[in-house]
């Protein structure tokens, strides 16, 4: 019966996690997650990005996209690396893993529609910000998700600054610290949104962007 095939097409296991991120998302633009990766997976990211930035091999963000990207320290600072999804190794395979799993999720409890996803690691170092914005681009508007996780230790402390402030519509403003894998997903064009200035040591984090074609 067509009825029941499509009911076997859109057959899924209820995921309780991915559950409440969309019911926060679908109530307030954005949700924040503890536990969304495994430690293990956290804490290998963490040495990555360490490598990485040890090595020079990360980058000063641009803003805008590759069209019309420009350098604006004054925008922000951060450096970052972009991943290739292709060339990943081992930890980063399953941290995509995951995102696939929760993106597979998406498209079959919520119809979302998306193909694609892009992410970077950054490092804010002392005394750098990106300043309020929202993250799709004047001339491309794919982005439907933003994801960030924080790939700081358990050194970090709050006084270390470098929060991440929500903006969302007709809500008070959400002061979000970047703590040990802590996860926070937002609707790319529509939550404003500011790193604030990082104080004392450098804030590690992955971000990236799930889209449609
Ligand atoms: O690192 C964060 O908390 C947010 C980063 C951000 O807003 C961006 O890269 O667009
Ligand atoms: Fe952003």
């Amino acid at each position: 019966m067509r009825t029941e095939r499509l009911t076997d097409a859109l057959s899924y296991e209820e995921h309780p996690l991915y559950e409440r991120i969309i019911s926060d998302i679908l109530d307030q633009g954005y949700s924040i997650c503890d536990s969304f990766f495994e430690e293990p997976t956290v804490n290998s990211l963490r040495e990555d990005i360490k490598t990485l930035y040890r090595h020079s091999e990360l980058k000063k963000a641009g803003i805008g996209n590759k069209l019309n990207e420009s350098v604006e320290k004054s925008i922000r600072g951060d450096y970052i690396q972009w991943i290739d999804e292709q060339k990943a190794n081992a930890v980063e395979k399953g941290f995509f893993d995951k995102i696939n799993a929760f993106k597979n999720y998406l498209n079959k409890t919520c119809f979302m529609g998306l193909l694609h996803q892009e992410f970077h690691y950054a490092v804010y170092p002392k005394g750098t910000f990106y300043k309020k914005h929202i993250d799709t681009f004047q001339n491309d508007d794919r982005r439907k998700l933003s994801l960030v996780c924080y790939l700081n230790d358990d050194s970090w402390k709050t006084s270390n600054g470098g929060e991440l402030v929500l903006y969302p519509e007709g809500l008070p403003e959400v002061v979000v610290h970047p703590l040990p894998g802590r996860v926070v997903i937002f609707e790319s064009q529509r939550l404003e949104h500011e790193v604030k200035e990082v104080i004392q040591d450098k804030r590690l984090s992955i971000t990236g962007w799930l889209k449609t074609r």
